[in-house]
């Protein structure tokens, strides 16, 4: 079985004392119309680290140094019923970057409350995941999808703080 290689990254910051953390609507390919965070494949010869920032500044115009970025570990998600989906997830979180995000093809981007997240928009599983990576776990966990590819059958965790 085969899982291709991609990274999602995270930018988060605070404002107000309200921590927030930066997604976007994807407007086109995998996923297309839901809210996600930034990133894509990791092509080759390219480290995770580099695809993430390669992948923000591509969907969003914003740079991030491969040093600002803190490991948040591994998603798979496994579908059992479209196994050429199957991805394993390199997560990043970033607290500092450079520039203003700005929309592209790709994506729309959009700042969200870390509290209130976008959950009925996103893909049904983030809820199980996204919250812990960005409260500093280090996730090892993998999403097995439903045969609609949609909805969770099971999720399997062994994550870290
Ligand atoms: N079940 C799931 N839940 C989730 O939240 N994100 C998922 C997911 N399954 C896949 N993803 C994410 C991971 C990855 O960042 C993204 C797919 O990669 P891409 O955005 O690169 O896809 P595209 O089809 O747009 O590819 P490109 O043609 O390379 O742009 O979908």
């Amino acid at each position: 079985m085969t899982y291709t290689a991609v990274t999602l990254c995270f930018l988060t910051r605070e404002v107000a004392g309200t921590p927030q953390v930066l997604l976007g609507t994807k407007k086109t390919g995998f996923g297309m119309g839901k809210i996600v965070g930034l990133g894509g494949h990791v092509e080759p010869g390219e480290t995770d680290e580099e695809a993430a920032c390669r992948e923000v500044q591509e969907e969003a115009a914003v740079v991030v140094l491969e040093t600002d970025l803190r490991d948040a570990g591994v998603v798979v998600f496994d579908f059992p019923a479209r196994p050429e989906w199957n991805m394993s997830t390199r997560l990043f979180v970033a607290e500092r970057w450079d520039g203003e995000p700005t929309e592209s093809v790709e994506i729309a981007p959009e700042w969200f409350d870390v509290g209130s997240l976008p959950v009925e928009r996103m893909w049904q599983d983030a809820a199980h995941w996204l919250p812990m990576a960005l409260d500093g776990f280090l996730l090892r966990l993998t999403v097995v999808l439903n045969d609609d590819n949609e909805t969770v059958r099971e999720v399997l965790d062994f994550s870290t703080r």
